[in-house]
């Protein structure tokens, strides 16, 4: 099988100080990887090189495309890589302040996804987006409401089907439920397991909670000072970590 992105050699620094270094990994469909660390370990950085938003100083990042098969990313034009981020990738922020459009309606949020990928008829957007708010346990009567209205778990979820209605293949996810209290954030992990699993999406999940990992990532990539510690099955990683810095994370003995 052709992984859905491969990563080779990522490498980012900010003037001397490394971001991230000689990172590489194999995602294949379906896969969700988890990328923990302490802060300032270098996961924001590198979810920044792979999703292309950020320009490594080296490495390559390959997207087996729909249209074209195996592409280069880094080497697209700015008008392609938008075209990706807006079909067949997504990308959830920890603030959903910086994924959506705060003063448009939660139907507008969702529906000009579609629009922008050619949708023109105005009552099929109208009931994708309904659709999508109820898939996101969000009620149909809240579809004129601004995101604003909404309680941070609501907007969360609002950002996700801003994300997804689109039908992408891959999801990046930074710290998808940082900020959010705990049982929100249980309630907000399972929706998104669910989602996951049904639309049998590939995600990069970055996160320093190992409890989100333990949920939605099959596969875990431990990083440290901006390298890649340890890696393996998410199962084995936690239960029988082999780096002394995973042990360490794992005993919660860092605050991650
Ligand atoms: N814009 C920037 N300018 C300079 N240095 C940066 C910048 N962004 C990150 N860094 C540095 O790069 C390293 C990796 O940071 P990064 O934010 O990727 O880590 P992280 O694991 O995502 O941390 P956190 O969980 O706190 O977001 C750190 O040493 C950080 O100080």
């Amino acid at each position: 099988m052709t992984p859905l992105l491969q990563v080779k050699g990522v490498t980012k620094h900010y003037g001397a100080r490394l971001g991230c270094g000689d990172v590489s990994l194999d995602l294949y469909p379906g896969e969700v990887m988890g990328i923990v660390g302490e802060s300032g370990s270098g996961k924001s950085t590198l979810l920044s090189c792979l999703a292309g938003h950020l320009m490594p100083d080296a490495g390559e990042v390959i997207y087996d495309t729909r249209a074209q098969g195996p592409r280069d990313v880094l080497g697209m034009s700015e008008p392609e890589r938008r075209m990706l981020g807006r079909t067949d990738w997504a990308f959830v922020h920890q603030n959903p302040r910086d994924g959506l459009r705060m003063g448009v309606s939660a139907g507008a949020n969702v529906g000009e996804r579609l629009m922008a990928v050619g949708a023109r008829h105005y009552g099929q957007i109208r009931e994708q987006a309904v659709d999508w708010l109820g898939r996101v346990e969000i009620a149909a009567d809240r579809i004129d409401d601004r995101p604003r209205a909404f309680s941070g778990g609501m907007q969360q979820r609002l950002q996700i089907a801003r994300n997804l209605v689109t039908g992408p293949r891959l999801v990046f996810m930074d710290e998808p439920t940082g900020g959010l209290d705990v049982s929100v954030q249980a309630r907000l992990l399972d929706l998104l397991r669910g989602l996951v699993r049904e639309m049998g999406l590939s995600a990069i999940v970055v996160t320093h909670d190992l409890a989100v990992v333990r949920l939605l990532a099959d596969r875990l990539m431990v990083m440290k000072d901006g390298a890649v510690v340890e890696t393996g099955l998410t199962d084995q990683v936690l239960d029988d970590p082999q780096h002394g810095y995973t042990q360490l994370l794992v005993s919660s003995v860092l605050q991650v």
